[in-house]
């Protein structure tokens, strides 16, 4: 039986009075790294917001290594960095960890350890207000990696990134990915040209799963050149 580390099964949303997920359901794969793909609004942020436990849900179900989203368990297995990077600007990126590693019980050398995991080594005392956005966004998916968590969600997090960080970050994934410890990755991204770099795609539409498949299978299966070529194919061919 396969092993999933996220299960979501007919989940229903509503925003602001509009149905943003009618009823979506859809499988992570334990150490995966899973790319969300789909043009911006089509629903990414709710349903990761509903992975973590933060979006209020109209039905359905989704659970999280067994347990339901949001539940007290999860709390220090599952990271979720947000697309607006929430670090403190009046602290400094290592006064930012160690606030984050006391909130969620991390061991005290955590912080160091994940500094250095996202390349910020030699930046520690840099206030987080002087960092560039795409450091201070490492400096968020740094703090996600605290305690060690078996699950992480990550939206959107190499938008405005060069591509030699890109790289580093995506290796890095992969590094925690198919470790003794493996983290599974659930990672959006509008730019479909990141999909290569996954293991597992979901592609997503106007709150639906249009096709969940790995990189090869969905090429395959719509005969496309490209993942933005089997978009274009599975849009065409559902309407
Ligand atoms: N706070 C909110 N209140 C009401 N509606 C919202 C709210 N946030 C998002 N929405 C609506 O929900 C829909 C899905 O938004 P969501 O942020 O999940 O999309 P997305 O795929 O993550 O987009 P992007 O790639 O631009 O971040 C959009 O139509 C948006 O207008």
């Amino acid at each position: 039986m396969m092993n999933y580390a996220v299960e979501v099964r007919d989940l229903r949303v509503v925003r602001g009075g509009q149905v943003v997920l009618p009823s979506l359901s859809a499988q992570v794969e334990a150490g995966s790294v899973t790319g969300l793909l789909g043009p911006s609004g089509c629903g990414k942020t709710t349903l990761l917001r509903s992975v973590v436990g933060v979006q209020r849900v109209a039905g359905g179900e989704v659970r999280v290594l067994g347990a339901p989203a949001g539940s007290a368990v999860l709390r220090d297995r599952i990271g979720y960095v947000t697309q607006a990077p929430s670090v403190y600007g009046d602290l400094s990126v290592i006064e930012n960890l160690r606030y984050f590693a006391a909130v969620i019980g991390a061991p005290p050398d955590d912080p160091e350890r994940v500094v250095a995991a996202v390349g910020l080594a030699g930046k520690e005392a840099a206030r987080a207000d002087r960092l560039s956005g795409g450091q201070r966004a490492r400096v968020s998916l740094a703090a996600a990696l605290l305690g060690t968590p078996k699950v992480l969600v990550l939206d959107e997090p190499t938008v405005g990134l060069d591509p030699v960080l890109r790289a580093e970050l995506w290796a890095l994934f992969h590094r925690l990915a198919t470790a003794e410890d493996p983290v599974t990755f659930l990672i959006s991204s509008h730019v479909m040209d990141e999909a290569s770099r996954c293991t597992r795609l979901l592609l997503m539409r106007q709150g639906r799963i249009l096709a969940a498949d790995t990189p090869r299978g969905l090429l395959a299966s719509t005969g496309a050149r490209d993942v933005e070529d089997a978009f274009l194919r599975l849009v065409g061919a559902a309407s």
